[in-house]
């Protein structure tokens, strides 16, 4: 089309006019002010745990012992749990003689009891609740892992892994529920792995609980959100604790080798101060891993058949000397 000069200049000056005198500085502006929204939403949103009554199970080492440290700084009044009473209680010792001058700190209480034994795990959540009146979060951290070939592995360590890592956490989040349903405010959080979303070589039993609780929380959320509850799963990849020595073995044994994995693993520091955050910012599924592993949970959904290659080459590689 060919245009007049007066109305090439016309047309001309509106698109300048346009870029630089009307719609630039609006759209500009528009954004900045959705920013700004953004960012006031997010700190309005933003949960305190200071004076909160925050449970951690799996509190006498690794990561649970991190997560008592922060949320202890943090002002959260502690129920620790686990089923070593001197390691808890040496804990409680050390948090006790932390000063902070910034906020008030509690000293914590502690149940101890065993997560895989569920009378033990209804009567813990009943002096749990005692120990406050109620539980505003509810961390379920402590796990046990596994190592071996399925072909050597008996049903009942499947089964004992499971009770501690799946019907333990879930038995204890659901006799602290009700008391959440009435007051319609909680919040529950587990600490899922990258192996509640991908399954690798020799895991079997470990892969299988965290998918298991992966799915149970998943549907928890959807049934609570309308009492008020909120729940969080955190997904972390390695990380620098025992895991990997406290893991069991297919006959049953204490695998009690530290992994190179494990020891080149997150700083559990890092971690708690990642699941305080989770609970601040009410996020419900979050991934705490690198490159490659945050990877493989892509690749596992958008292109399965190369993720099974891939696992089949890496079990062929990595049979371990204990299996064969
Ligand atoms: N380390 C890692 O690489 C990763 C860990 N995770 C997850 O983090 C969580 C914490 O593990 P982490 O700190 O690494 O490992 P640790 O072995 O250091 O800690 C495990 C905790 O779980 C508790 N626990 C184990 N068995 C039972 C039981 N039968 N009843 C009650 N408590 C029990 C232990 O306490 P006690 O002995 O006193 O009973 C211990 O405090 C686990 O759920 C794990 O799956 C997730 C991804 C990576
Ligand atoms: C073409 C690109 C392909 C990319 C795909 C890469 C596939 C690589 C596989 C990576 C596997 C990562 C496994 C991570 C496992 C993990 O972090 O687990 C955390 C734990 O819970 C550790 O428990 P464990 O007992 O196993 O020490």
């Amino acid at each position: 089309m060919v245009l007049s000069p007066l109305r090439r200049s016309i047309s001309r000056y509106s698109t300048m006019d346009l870029m630089f005198g009307g719609v630039t500085p609006l759209v500009l502006g528009g954004l900045g002010v959705l920013m700004l929204y953004q960012l006031l939403r997010r700190m309005w949103k933003r949960a305190s745990v200071r004076d909160a009554v925050v449970v951690i199970t799996g509190a006498s080492s690794g990561l649970g012992k991190e997560c008592a440290r922060v949320f202890h700084g943090a002002g959260a009044k502690l129920i620790l749990c686990g089923r070593n009473r001197t390691l808890l209680e040496e804990l409680v010792q050390e948090l006790s003689t932390v000063v902070n001058s910034n906020r008030k700190t509690y000293t914590p209480n502690t149940v101890i009891f065993d997560l895989s034994k569920l009378e033990a795990v209804t009567c813990a959540a009943e002096e749990i609740l005692k120990c406050h009146g109620h539980v505003d979060v509810l961390i379920n951290n402590a796990g046990i892992s596994f190592r071996g070939n399925i072909l050597n592995t008996h049903v009942s360590v499947h089964k004992e892994v499971m009770d501690i890592n799946y019907f333990g956490p879930i038995a204890l989040t659901q006799a602290i529920l009700p008391s959440m349903v009435q007051r319609r405010s909680g919040r529950v959080v587990v600490i899922s792995s990258i192996q509640g979303k991908i399954s690798i070589p020799f895991r079997s039993a470990y892969a299988a609980s965290k998918h298991a609780a992966q799915a149970y929380f998943d549907c928890l959320r959807a049934e609570m959100e309308q009492f008020g509850i909120e729940v969080s799963v955190v997904s972390p990849g390695y990380i620098r604790t025992n895991l990997s020595v406290n893991a069991v073995t297919g006959d049953g044994s204490k695998y009690g080798l530290l992994d190179k994995n494990t020891a080149e693993g997150m700083d559990p520091r890092e971690v708690a101060d990642a699941v305080l955050r989770v609970v601040q910012r009410k996020q419900k599924d979050v991934l705490l891993a690198g490159l490659l592993p945050t990877l493989a949970v892509y690749v596992r959904t958008l292109c399965p058949a190369l993720f099974f290659r891939l696992m089949a080459a890496r079990a062929r590689k990595e049979q371990k000397p204990k299996d064969t």
